[in-house]
């Protein structure tokens, strides 16, 4: 009643206001019960009527708290205090607060529970697995026993350490030499695809000039001699890849000539290197064909071999009609058994064109891959195992796995705990110097890698170099300026230095070629945050640990994406976070036996990361420490730090904040309408990037493939929570239809063909898709990305067509 601040007329008569309770002492707790409640249930019995005579008034207490509106915040606030809080959960919290961002609406109550047991850890001490995509013994296996020359054999033992092959090499070398079908390689992650069909056109290409000794015949082959080889892959980092692998090989034939030809590049200079002669080619699918059309010196005539690393990833990008026309241009172009200047070129090249296809994985759209390239091709597998395993499943999916050493684990993460979380596991990751050198964290679209890295990179300005400090004479690498940055929270004592990288196929292509070899040759610990732009071939040797922050669109790109670890028998780990819920379900695919892929709760990774005291950036907000430093509060801190640092505003005066974001009560008590910060307010620009990446995580997240959506449903988000994990205090709104801002469960948009859903779909795929089209112009690009999007509007049951990184 004094909450209220009614007076209500009694006559209280002479009864004493408040009778004096009597005390039962003795017998058990149940007697003294029972007697207390018959003593009271007597007294409300002799309890007199009131009188209708006039009470003194009293005084209005002044220091009496003010009444708070109700609000409809607050009935949801009233609700939610009814579930009980744990022991160390944060006190209630009036809404007012929350939003004008003195404190944080609490992390650890209103979560969902997790259905799944979770998992005693491995014990430390068990042995791991045998390596499974590493190298065969030196004593069983060589390259020269493979056919190779003595001299590429010597040249990958001294200049590049591999001095025997890996099990894919060991089987495809040979066939590739003596035969001329096509194949289709297909092997684990990292076990050195590229290689086993790099080598053979090598070797087949140096045999036009060598006896069969290895010894010289004295004709000249050089880089005019013909385009014998083009090899086709998905994206831009993957051909530079490729060549600088071949690069390598041919330093032990420098009379033989590669090059790129791959979009985001001078078509200009391309040409003129076309022009040059080149010997091996290879290309992203968009740009070939733009050069096959447009660029007369490119001549296809004497082309023996087309490979397509990544096949699959090329057709779901949209690349079917550059491949087919390829593909039909090269059969079109009648097979050259002499080059220009009279060398018989069948005399050790292929008398037939010889298409290699190869895959960690192949989805569905293989099939149809193989239709439009391959003829009786043989089938190349690493091991007898893999060979049996696949014939029993069938060419599907459930078929490939990661590499055997490779530990796989999944995190339990509340959508509200997700960001600090990942701070905790980075945390802890990068706590012991020189145990895990390179971490790359998997993230769903563009705009949430730039919203993570802006948050977790160190926002201070790098510090200049002293006046009196001699000049340097290096240029500073524009390109990296935005895309390279110490990371701030995750440093320790014993690691302060952790590189922070971003890269999605947004960024421009020097920036992301100069950001791929700042992340490659960094000495220091370092993190590239990214999309599955990365997922497919990219090979950084120390990559410790690939962490999946937000779930693969579909199984075949989880492989590739955790395959950027433990490559050619080196350790690693994968860690994937999933939501409580149906998520937990896609553990089952992970694995044929899920035990193998321990689930571990939130707790244990955040009690783990914040057992000591975070590093917060200088000049951002330090939240007071509440005296309880256990790791819940210092979660909190967190939480609430990222909060304000998303509703700082840079560019405002420090008197230009209202009282109560200080943290001193607002003038005219709590009530009054002085809450509202100043008109002139600007966003800051981290708060607009966490909307963005949140209105684009949510997007993306309704393009899981239809097989997978049981366990990655729309009508299970939680969207409030999930705004949680990208700072933001509310979910914007700005989804798409279905969204209300008191919605708290998505609403899948409508999946019509045409109209509004299709619409939508379309606009919000071109928010999270962000690469690559590969090669082309600009025009050719949009038409595939057009067709893309109309294939996605018809048939969403495929939408990891569209998952383009
Ligand atoms: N015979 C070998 N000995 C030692 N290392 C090797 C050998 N062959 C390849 N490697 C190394 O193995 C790593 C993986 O090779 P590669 O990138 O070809 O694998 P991949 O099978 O194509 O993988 P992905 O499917 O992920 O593209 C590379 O760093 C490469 O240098």
């Amino acid at each position: 009643m004094a909450d209220d601040g009614i007076f209500v007329n009694f006559d209280l008569g002479d009864a004493p206001l408040v009778r004096k309770q009597q005390k039962f002492t003795g017998g058990t707790w149940r007697e003294r019960n029972k007697a207390n409640r018959l003593a009271k249930e007597a007294q409300a019995q002799v309890q007199p009527a009131p009188s209708s005579t006039k009470p003194p008034r009293v005084p209005y207490d002044l220091s009496r708290p003010v009444k708070r509106l109700r609000t409809d915040d607050r009935v949801a606030e009233q609700r939610q205090a009814k579930i009980p809080r744990t022991a160390e959960s944060a006190p209630y919290v009036p809404s007012h607060a929350i939003k004008t961002g003195l404190v944080s609406s609490s992390l650890f109550t209103s979560n969902p529970q997790a259905i799944t047991k979770f998992d005693e850890p491995p014990p430390e001490e068990a042995e791991p697995a045998k390596p499974s995509n590493a190298p065969l013994s030196e004593e069983a296996e060589n390259f020269r026993s493979l056919g190779m020359w003595t001299r590429v054999a010597q040249h990958l033992a001294t200049k590049l350490e591999m001095k025997a092959p890996t099990a894919i090499q060991k089987n495809t070398i040979p066939q590739l030499i003596k035969d001329d079908s096509d194949a289709f390689l297909q092997a684990e992650t990292g076990s050195g695809k590229t290689l086993a069909y790099l080598l053979p056109i090598v070797h087949r290409i140096m045999a036009l000039s060598l006896n069969e000794d290895g010894t010289p015949n004295g004709i000249k082959v050089h880089r005019n001699s013909g385009l014998f080889a083009i090899i086709l892959a998905p994206t831009r980092e993957l051909c530079k890849q490729i060549a600088v692998v071949l690069e390598k090989v041919l330093r032990c034939a420098p009379w033989l000539v590669c090059s790129t030809v791959i979009g985001g590049e001078s078509k200009k200079s391309e040409k003129s290197r076309l022009r040059k002669g080149v010997n091996i080619l290879i290309a992203t699918p968009g740009r070939l064909t733009d050069h096959l059309d447009n660029t007369e010196v490119l001549n296809v005539g004497t082309v023996r071999w087309l490979v397509l690393d990544e096949g699959d990833r090329m057709m779901e990008m949209g690349f079917e009609d550059d491949i087919r026309r390829i593909v039909g241009k090269i059969r079109a172009d009648k097979l050259a058994p002499t080059n220009e200047e009279g060398l018989v070129l069948d005399k050790a090249l292929p008398k037939r064109r010889v298409t290699v296809l190869c895959s960690a994985t192949m989805k569905m759209n293989v099939q149809k891959l193989g239709e439009i390239s391959l003829e009786e091709a043989v089938h190349i597998h690493a091991s007898k195992a893999e060979m049996e395993k696949d014939a029993e499943v069938g060419s599907t999916e459930a078929a490939f796995t990661a590499p055997a050493q490779l530990k796989q684990s999944c995190i339990i993460v509340p959508a509200k705990l997700r960001l600090v979380t990942l701070i905790a596991l980075l945390k802890a990751t990068f706590a012991r110097k020189g145990s895990v050198m390179k971490a790359i964290i998997f993230i769903s679209c563009a705009d949430s890698v730039d919203f993570h890295y802006e948050i977790l990179k160190d926002p201070a300005p790098i510090e200049q170099p002293p006046s009196d400090a001699p000049p340097t004479n290096t240029k500073p690498n524009i390109h990296i300026e935005t895309t390279v940055s110490p990371a701030a929270y995750i440093t320790s004592p014993a690691n302060t230095k952790v590189v922070l990288h971003r890269l999605h196929g947004s960024l421009a292509q020097p920036v992301r070629s100069a950001t791929l070899k700042a992340f490659t040759e960094c000495k220091d610990p370092a993190v590239l945050i990214t999309t599955d732009i990365s997922s497919r071939g990219l090979d950084v040797p120390a990559v410790d640990l690939v962490i999946e922050y937000d779930p693969a669109f579909a199984f075949p790109d989880h492989v590739h994406r955790i395959g950027r670890t433990a490559r050619a028998g080196r350790s690693g780990k994968a860690v994937l976070f999933l939501l409580p819920g149906p998520e937990e379900g896609y553990r089952n695919l992970l694995s044929s036996d899920p035990k193998s892929v321990p689930m571990e709760p939130y707790e244990s990774v955040v009690q783990k990361g914040l057992a000591a005291a975070v590093n917060l950036p200088t000049g951002t907000p330090v939240p007071a420490t509440t005296e309880k430093q256990t790791w819940t509060s210092r979660a909190e801190a967190l939480q609430l730090h990222l909060e304000q640092r998303l509703l700082a505003n840079p560019d405002a005066p420090a008197d230009g904040e209202t009282d109560s974001v200080k943290g001193k009560p607002a003038k005219g008590g709590a009530n009054a309408k002085t809450h509202k910060r100043p008109q002139e307010k600007k966003e800051s620009p981290l708060l607009v990037s966490g909307r963005q990446a949140f209105r684009s995580h949510i997007r993306a997240y309704a393009t899981h493939i239809k097989d997978e959506r049981q366990y990655f449903n729309m009508e299970e988000l939680h969207l409030g929570h999930m705004a949680k994990a990208f700072g933001l205090r509310e979910a914007p709104g700005g989804i798409g239809s279905g969204i209300s801002r008191r919605t708290h469960k998505f609403t899948a948009p409508s999946r019509q063909k045409s109209g509004a859903g299709a619409k939508q779909a379309s606009s919000s795929r071109s928010k999270f898709d962000d690469d690559e089209f590969g090669g082309g112009n600009d025009d050719e690009n949009k038409k595939r990305m057009a067709a893309a999007m109309a294939k996605m509007s018809m048939n969403m049951n495929s939408a990891s067509e569209y998952n383009i990184g």
